[in-house]
C-alpha cells in the first residue's frame, strides 16, 4: 500500500496559515494533480509530505508511515521540488551518483534513470550548463533513482517543450498504470486534464474539491477550478 492520507495537516508562518486542517486520500494506481491559485499552500503541503518542515498540527503518512520514519524513504518516495538544485559545477552523472550512493543505491542506476529521462547525451555536462528543461528532466531522474511507488512533483512540466510535456505525460501515465502512486502540482489545467485521473483544488489552504477528471474537458476544469478558488485572474 502506498497511498498517501493527509489528516488535518496544518502549517502557519507567523500570521499566515499556509496549510490549514487539510484533509485528502491520494490514491494508488492513478495519477493525482495539485491544483490551485499562487500561495495557495500547494508547496506547503508537498514539502510536510516530505518531512522538510514540521506541521503545526495533523499528520500525513505515505503508506501509513509518516516520511521522516521511513528507514530508506527513496525507496518509497521520489520528489522533485522547486529549489532543490544540482551544484552547478557538478555533471548530471555525478548529481546523480552522489544521490544513489547517499541513498544506498547501486551506482549504475544513475546511467538507468539518465536514459528513462532522455538525459544520457547530456550526462557529462556540469549541471549549471543545463536547460530549465534539462533541469527539469535531471530533477525527476533524481526522484526515480530508488524506483519508488510513490512520486511527488511540483511543477514537472514548467520549462519542457512539447515533446518533453508528452513524454511526461506517458512516463506518469506508466507509473500509474504500474499501479504506483503519482501527485503532481500544476498550474496547467489542460495539461492536468489529460494526465491526471484526478484533481484536487485547494485555495487559502484548504481543499475545495476532488474531482475524478474522466471525460472531464480542459475547458470544463477550468470553469469548475474558478468556481471553486473563487479566482477569477487564474
Ligand atoms: N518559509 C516561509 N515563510 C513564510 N511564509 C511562507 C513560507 N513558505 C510559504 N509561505 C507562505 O505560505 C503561503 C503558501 O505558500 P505555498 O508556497 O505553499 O503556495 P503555493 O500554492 O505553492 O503557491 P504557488 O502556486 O505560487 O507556488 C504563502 O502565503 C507563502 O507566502
Amino acid at each position: 500500500m502506498a497511498n498517501i492520507a493527509i489528516r488535518g495537516l496544518t502549517k502557519r508562518f507567523g500570521p499566515v496559515t499556509a496549510v490549514d486542517r487539510l484533509d485528502a486520500d491520494i490514491r494508488e494506481g492513478a495519477v493525482t494533480g495539485l491544483l490551485g491559485p499562487n500561495a495557495a499552500g500547494k508547496t506547503t503541503t508537498l514539502r510536510m509530505l516530505l518531512g522538510l518542515i514540521r506541521p503545526d498540527a495533523g499528520a500525513a503518512t505515505i503508506g501509513g508511515v509518516r516520511y521522516h520514519r521511513m528507514e530508506r524513504p527513496s525507496l518509497t518516495v521520489g520528489a522533485a521540488l522547486d529549489g532543490a538544485q544540482p551544484h552547478p559545477g557538478r555533471t548530471g552523472r555525478a548529481h546523480l551518483r552522489i544521490l544513489a550512493a547517499a541513498a544506498g543505491l547501486p551506482r549504475t542506476r544513475a546511467d538507468d534513470v539518465l536514459d528513462t529521462v532522455g538525459l544520457t547525451a547530456a550526462a557529462g555536462r556540469r549541471a549549471g550548463t543545463y536547460s530549465l528543461g534539462q533541469r527539469q528532466r535531471l530533477a525527476l531522474a533524481a526522484a526515480l533513482l530508488g524506483d519508488p511507488p510513490v512520486l511527488i512533483l511540483d511543477e514537472p512540466a514548467n520549462g519542457l517543450d512539447p515533446a518533453g510535456i508528452r513524454w511526461l505525460r506517458d512516463l506518469l501515465r506508466a507509473r500509474a498504470a504500474e499501479g504506483h502512486t503519482v501527485l503532481v502540482s500544476s498550474h496547467q489545467l489542460s495539461e492536468l486534464a489529460r494526465t491526471a485521473d484526478e484533481v484536487i483544488i485547494m485555495a487559502a489552504g484548504t481543499v475545495r474539491g476532488q474531482l475524478p477528471t474522466a471525460d472531464m474537458t480542459a475547458h470544463k476544469l477550468e470553469m469548475l477550478y474558478l468556481r471553486m478558488t473563487g479566482d477569477r485572474d487564474a
